[in-house]
């Protein structure tokens, strides 16, 4: 990778995944005309794919995925109804695949309500904050079993796993963004209440960590009462940290609260940049919407924007965070339902 060429591992997915995908592609590549080079190899891979060839993810295409600067991710699964998919096999065998074996250890998930976008809250304030959740450790982590199962005594557990280690980098990266941010705030998430053994290890580790960034405040909420908040006072984060699960729940949630998921943006990063960050919108497949030109195309938009930040374009990045901006703000104004090749083309037109 260099400043003037990047190659890119493309994955677009399933239902709405190649939909959106398409148009995050148009915007890189005005984003990156003229300056940069950009080499996009796509990947065939998801649900369907399992279907028509009984593979998820083989060795030698992960081996091919590793080779590129960064990855651009749709999104896979099956409607939740689709008996010919075995439950969590897409999602574990290939999503977490990725973010595991690339070392995903830092989930960014940036949430802001731009002006104009309409909020289902009735007094939203000024939302604009970050999570920065675990992603490589936490119950996903497929530590677990089931005992006699289908019987009346079957056993099932999800053992979830949290090393000093893996809290203490993500921990650290989330202080690191708040120092560079304008409140400098960080908030745990968890549930140390209950999950007393993960949740002392956060806070510890959250209290070493803080002193050595003496200009960022900290504090703590438990994860109930963060979705209580996020609804009712979603201006008073600024950067979350919190666990794989915790974290996940929080952004669809963050998602909703800005205008919608079809506007939420993320990044699976390796900080070390030992192996291919990963960027994708936080939502999924949407079997819902698939195929009808329906899905907003804006967060694999923004997820371009983390991208092409992580590569080293921050210009191109703010260019097309501009572009976004400029398009949502007057959506507010448009009665009609733009298709999603009709959402991407117009960012395309605004990118400047
Ligand atoms: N990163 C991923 O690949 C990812 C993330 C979440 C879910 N999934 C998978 O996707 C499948 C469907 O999951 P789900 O229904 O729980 O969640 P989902 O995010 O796919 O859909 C939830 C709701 O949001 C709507 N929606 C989602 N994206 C939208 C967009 N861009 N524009 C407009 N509306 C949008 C959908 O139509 C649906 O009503 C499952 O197989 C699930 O495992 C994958
Ligand atoms: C599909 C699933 C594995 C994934 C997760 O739980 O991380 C998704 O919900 C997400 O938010 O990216
Ligand atoms: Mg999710």
């Amino acid at each position: 990778m260099s400043s003037n060429s990047i190659d890119l591992a493309v994955i677009p997915g399933d239902g709405i995944g190649p939909e959106v995908v398409a148009e995050a592609v148009k915007v890189l590549r005005r984003a990156t005309e003229g300056g940069v080079e950009v080499k996009l190899t796509d990947y065939d891979l998801g649900a369907s794919h399992w279907l028509e060839t009984g593979e998820v993810l083989n060795d030698d295409t992960l081996a091919a995925i590793r080779q590129h600067d960064a990855i651009l991710f749709g999104a896979v699964g099956a409607a939740p109804g689709d008996t010919r998919i075995p439950s969590g096999l897409i999602e574990r065998e290939l999503l977490l695949k990725l973010r595991f074996t690339l070392d995903h250890f830092v989930n960014l998930r940036p949430a802001k309500l731009y002006p104009g976008v309409p909020s289902p809250l009735s007094h939203p304030g000024d939302i604009d904050f970050v999570v920065v959740r675990e992603g490589t450790e936490g119950p996903y982590v497929g530590n677990g079993g089931a005992l006699r199962v289908g019987t009346e005594h079957e056993i099932a557990t999800e053992v979830s796993i949290n090393t000093a280690h893996g809290v203490e980098r993500v921990v650290r990266d989330a202080f690191a963004r708040a120092a560079e941010r304008e409140r400098k705030k960080v908030t745990l998430v968890h549930k140390h209440n209950v999950l007393v053994n993960a949740g002392h290890l956060w806070r510890r580790t959250v209290e070493s960590v803080a002193a050595e960034f003496p200009e960022v405040s900290h504090d703590y909420m438990h994860v109930d009462a963060a979705t209580i908040f996020m609804t009712t006072d979603p201006g008073r984060f600024d950067v979350i940290v919190t666990d794989n699960l915790f974290g996940d729940i929080l952004t669809d949630l963050a998602g909703a609260v800005t205008g919608g998921i079809g506007l939420a943006a993320s990044g699976n990063i390796n900080m070390d940049r030992t192996e291919p960050s990963m960027f994708e919108p936080v939502h999924g497949s949407a079997p819902d919407i698939a195929g009808q030109q329906k899905a907003d195309p804006t967060a694999a938009i923004l997820s371009v924007a983390l991208l092409l930040e992580h590569v080293g374009l921050p210009e191109a990045a703010r260019a097309v965070e501009r572009a976004v901006e400029e398009d949502i703000t007057s959506r507010a104004e448009l009665t009609d339902e733009r298709s999603t090749a009709e959402i991407g083309d117009a960012i395309v037109s605004l990118v400047a």
